[in-house]
């Protein structure tokens, strides 16, 4: 390992370098992460489900241990996710007669949980992931159906921010979406983040999850989205970067390695992405992958249950792929 370079060292000059991290990769590979990484996110244990599972009882061990590692190793982090409307438990939207909550006991709830969090890491977390994924998909609303939007009705992102702001107003706050660069999805998530702005919301940044593939979105697009949601004066996070082997529509499960066609196209993909990027450096802060290596990725178990993919830049034995080299050509 000692030939090669540093991910984040080699890009300090553009934007920090982050990986989701999880208990497994951190015990097992934690001098790998420290090494490449200078940004720390949670793939799940900062989630809803995970930090109050019932009603009142936190269980922060395992964030605990990565900000301890953050701490120790002068990492930033990044906090995921606060109100999002999967990984959420039930309890969060029902009274305890088991009747749906009300708008006031939602929004009590929404606080208590965004203060009780943020207070706790306050300047050991820089930036938060404070919604994800609101915008729909699909037709003309611009929100997606969710019990947050429909108990507490559209302001719930408005008053999402203004708590995490109160909470810890040193804080980056940020909105976070994944096909954030498809056309129509992109003036979603822009009108509702021109109307946080407009309205004096609290919102420093957009989460570009950047979930990709190998056909998909086009740099046109990405470039398109980086400089709509730049021209609200908004910093951009990529958050959640992974460039999979298959398109969404793309099902088969026969493979047991990528082909080599494969493997020199996730090449070109990342080296182009990498050139854009830092072609908007000033815009954008930080690079996060969702995941280290290809040992471990949620994309082995989305869209289909237990295919393996291999979407990030270094393969299951934690060595660098094509992709890695290039990469660090471009810085
Ligand atoms: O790419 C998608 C397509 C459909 C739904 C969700 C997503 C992405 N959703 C992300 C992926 C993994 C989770 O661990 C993250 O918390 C979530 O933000």
């Amino acid at each position: 390992q000692q030939n090669i370079p540093s991910l984040s060292d080699v890009y300090k000059k553009h934007f920090r370098i982050g990986a989701a991290v999880n208990p497994m990769t951190l015990h097992d590979q934690e001098a790998f992460i420290l090494k490449h990484f200078n940004s720390l996110t949670a793939e799940n244990v900062m989630k809803f489900e995970r930090l109050q599972p019932e009603e009142g009882h936190f269980t922060f061990t395992h964030a605990d241990e990565l900000i301890a590692i953050a701490q120790q190793n002068n990492k930033q982090v990044r906090g995921h996710t606060l109100v999002w409307h999967n990984q959420t438990p039930d309890w969060v939207f029902q009274q305890s007669n088991g009747e749906e909550a009300d708008r006031q006991l939602l929004l009590e709830r929404m606080k208590q949980h965004i203060f009780t969090v943020m207070e706790r890491y306050k300047g050991k977390i820089g930036s938060w992931d404070v919604v994800n994924e609101a915008v729909s998909d699909s037709g003309t609303d611009l929100l997606r159906e969710s019990k947050w939007r429909s108990i507490i009705g559209d302001d719930f992102i408005d008053k999402a921010f203004e708590y995490a702001h109160m909470a810890d107003p040193d804080a980056r706050l940020f909105y976070n979406d994944y096909n954030e660069s498809h056309p129509e999805k992109r003036e979603k998530i822009y009108s509702v983040a021109k109307g946080l702005v407009e309205r004096g919301i609290p919102i420093h940044g957009i989460g570009l999850q950047a979930h990709w593939n190998l056909s998909e979105p086009s740099l046109d697009h990405i470039k398109q989205a980086i400089e709509r949601y730049a021209s609200l004066g908004l910093k951009l996070h990529i958050t959640e970067m992974d460039v999979s082997a298959f398109s969404f529509e793309d099902k088969r499960a026969d493979l047991t390695a990528p082909t080599e066609e494969m493997t020199d196209k996730l090449t070109e993909r990342y080296r182009s992405f990498f050139d854009l990027m830092t072609e908007y450096a000033a815009v954008i802060d930080s690079v996060t992958f969702w995941g280290v290596a290809d040992n471990y990725t949620w994309l082995d178990d989305f869209p289909v249950k237990g295919r393996k993919n291999w979407p990030l830049l270094f393969d299951e034995h934690l060595q660098p792929k094509p992709s890695f080299w290039e990469v660090v050509d471009v810085a």
